[in-house]
């Protein structure tokens, strides 16, 4: 890891959003801290409500990093953005570039589709399909033309392997996933995101909804997942940016007032508001 914060962007002036990126200004990519997304000048509109103003990111390869902010700053909004499900309600509006591996995730040359699968996403709520724990996770790669049993028996082991839910369930595959703890539900979400073989994870407050030990195995499974996969984590729960995330970057009523290493965010924040944030003082 250098000692570089590549990923910083401050906005000074609300509303005008001046910014400023050091990892623009000067510092070089390395080989250590590949982007997988980066912003230019995103903003997002629900009908007149302008959700996302000048948002100028960047997430790197191998990372945990969080997004965090309080309520309505716009956390969902943007990672839903990332993997284009926000266009799903029909009054979103936006302008600026997002670059999923410098290519513009809204040139036509890339479909939602092909996004969706480099790009996965686990949400708040466990959310499994209404069927076996074998199927919930086959379900992917079957829609993906997969059809054979040994291929597919494969691909479910290692996605529940690397869930870290293998040995809880291997002996109940063809149960219902409902039947499932809410934490053990959540891993198998996870796993479903795992089996199509995805390059980045975007997960929306994946633990809120769990107990603390779930939320442990959640925590620790980003740090496992993170040497293979890049992971894109909305928390309200400070500790656990400060935990699992490699950077952190703070929302605030629809723009970003500050991006760097999470250690600095929580330990020597350069903007008043984000330090009221991150020390409870608000939010
Ligand atoms: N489907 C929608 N239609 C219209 N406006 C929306 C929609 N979803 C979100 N918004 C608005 O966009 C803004 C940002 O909401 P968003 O849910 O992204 O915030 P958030 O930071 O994720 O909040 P929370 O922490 O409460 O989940 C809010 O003003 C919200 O009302």
């Amino acid at each position: 890891m250098v000692n570089i914060m590549e990923a910083n962007t401050i906005t000074k002036n609300p509303g005008t959003a001046v910014l400023e990126d050091r990892a623009q200004a000067g510092t070089q990519e390395t080989a250590e801290r590949i982007p997988v997304f980066k912003t230019n000048n995103f903003n997002l509109w629900y009908g007149d409500n302008h959700a996302l103003q000048d948002i100028n990111l960047r997430f790197n390869q191998n990372e945990v990093s969080a997004i965090i902010g309080p309520s309505g700053c716009g956390k969902s909004t943007f990672v839903k953005a990332l993997n284009r499900m926000v266009e799903l309600v029909p009054i979103v509006r936006t302008e600026g570039e997002i670059l999923y591996r410098d290519q513009d995730i809204f040139n036509r040359k890339m479909t939602v589709e092909e996004l969706r699968t480099k790009v996965g996403m686990v949400f708040q709520k466990p959310n499994p399909f209404p069927k076996s724990i074998y199927d919930n996770v086959a379900y992917g790669p079957r829609v993906h033309g997969i059809r054979k049993k040994k291929v597919l028996d494969e691909v479910v082991e290692k996605s529940l392997r690397d869930a870290a839910i293998w040995d809880e369930v291997k002996d109940r595959l063809n149960e219902n996933a409902y039947g499932l703890s809410g934490g053990q539900q959540q891993r198998i979400c996870i796993a479903r995101a795992l089996a199509t073989e995805p390059d980045v994870i975007l997960m929306d407050e994946p633990t809120s909804a769990l107990d603390p030990i779930s939320t442990t195995k959640v925590e620790d499974l980003m740090h496992e997942l993170k040497k293979n996969y890049s992971i894109i984590v909305v928390t309200h729960n400070m500790q656990q940016a400060a935990r699992v995330s490699d950077t952190t970057a703070f929302f605030y009523q629809g723009y970003v007032v500050e991006h760097d290493d999470t250690k600095v965010i929580f330990g020597n924040p350069r903007d008043q508001r984000t330090e009221d944030y991150v020390s409870g003082r608000f939010g």
